[in-house]
């Protein structure tokens, strides 16, 4: 049965023109194995790291094609680039125009002010001193370089495990593009304001929420640029009743664009959690991330590896189909704490897009163990962080 269907699925894929002119995904050996439980598929696509970017809309209309299929539910399809040479660690990586040189991450986490490389433009330097929001202890980013790793609901279980750490916690939803907030916290409606001005947090499983998409309608086209974006993150910083917070978790918008970099420079961060799934290409994206919270002078807390591993459901055998480990040697190669790993896990997509984050929804499984494990590590970075700069107060633990 099963095996009927992973023919049927390869049938398909043979039948999708590859965007690099080339012949099919499937004669050119470029399909992974493919597991297909509880009617949905799962499987990789390794494509030529030169034509990945091409290789985006390919994956979105195999998962699609696929999940048309009688007998198949929905499919998840990655993206991994072909491996030249030696491993990820040992291949020299091209380098993001705009970032500076960091010649030896390992003894320096963190340039020090002043100490961004000669030939790199100079830096957009923050103001002297980010004011702080009142009654926010420490404000930290979720960031990935590219959409769909899962950075959003990274943010919302971090933010959940760093409560059930006995914090208080808010959510600031910064990606005013595309909300995700509302759905994954299943939240609506507008905040009311207390004096004709202070907004009133939404509330869901004990966080405080806060999400452009709860001011503007759904249909509403996104059309924000440039000063809009930014008076529209200001209003969602200083003009909310947070108050009183140990940690504000902010889902940033994904990428390192100007948008990103003009964000990371006006939200008085603590430090950032760079999201990245394991493939090659992936990761190329979040060490653009990394480099540029440190063009910014953000401490990086921490690299986070999504959908790092599969576990069969019908067997419990696991996968690593999509390159497992490639996160935790980026992090030991850029000299950042590995936050922990996270499976690509049906019940994480299903209880993610139901409104009901896995954290909460079972506190005790493996997957919250998990983002408990990653709030853990953020706090612990964020205690070395802090011991570095020696100023801001000790997170207490309750
Ligand atoms: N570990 C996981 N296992 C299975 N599905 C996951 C996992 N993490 C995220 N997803 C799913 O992947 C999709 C993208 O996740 P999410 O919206 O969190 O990503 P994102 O990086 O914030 O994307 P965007 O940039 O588009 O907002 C969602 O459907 C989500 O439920």
């Amino acid at each position: 049965m099963n095996q009927d269907l992973k023919s049927r699925i390869l049938d398909v894929l043979g039948e999708i023109p590859a965007p690099d002119g080339g012949a099919d995904v499937v004669s050119r050996g470029m399909v992974s194995e493919i597991f297909v439980a509880d009617g949905k598929a799962f499987f990789s696509l390794s494509v030529p790291a030169s034509a990945a970017e091409r290789f985006e809309s390919f994956r979105r209309v195999a998962e699609e094609r696929v999940a048309a299929i009688e007998g198949i539910a929905s499919a998840m399809v990655a993206l991994t680039a072909e491996r030249q040479g030696p491993g990820l660690s040992a291949r020299p990586q091209p380098r993001p125009p705009a970032a500076p040189a960091a010649p030896h991450p390992h003894r320096h986490p963190r340039p020090r002010p002043g100490a961004a490389a000669a030939a790199a433009p100079p830096p957009p330097r923050p103001p002297a001193q980010k004011p702080g929001i009142p009654g926010v202890e420490r404000i930290i980013a979720v960031a990935s370089g590219k959409g769909g790793v899962g950075k959003s609901t990274t943010a919302v279980n971090l933010a959940l495990a760093l409560q059930a750490e006995g914090l208080k916690v808010g959510l600031l939803d910064a990606d005013i593009y595309g909300p995700s907030v509302p759905r994954l916290l299943k939240l609506s409606g507008r905040p009311e304001t207390a004096n004709g001005r202070t907004m009133i947090p939404l509330e869901a499983y004990g966080l405080k929420a806060m999400s452009m998409g709860f001011l503007v309608e759904e249909e509403t086209p996104m059309i924000w640029r440039g000063p809009m974006v930014m008076s529209a993150l200001t209003q969602m910083l200083r003009e909310v009743a947070w108050e009183p917070l140990d940690v504000l978790v902010v889902d940033m918008p994904p990428g390192t664009g100007d948008a990103q970099l003009t964000m990371a420079q006006a939200v008085p961060l603590a430090g950032a959690v760079i999201v990245s799934t394991p493939q090659d290409l992936a990761l190329i994206d979040a060490r653009r991330g990394l480099a540029m919270f440190r063009r910014v002078d953000v401490p990086v807390l921490g690299i986070v590896e999504n959908m790092s591993y599969f576990v069969a459901p019908d067997t419990g055998v696991r996968y690593d189909i999509f390159g497992h480990g490639g996160a935790r040697a980026e992090a030991e190669r850029l000299g950042v704490p590995f936050l922990g790993e996270v499976p690509l896990e049906m019940a994480i997509r299903e209880s993610s897009d139901s409104g009901q984050p896995v954290v909460a929804a079972a506190p005790d499984g493996p997957h919250a163990r998990a983002y408990r494990l990653i709030g853990r590590g953020v706090l612990e970075a964020l205690e070395a962080a802090n011991a570095n700069e020696g100023k801001a107060p000790d997170i207490v633990f309750e």
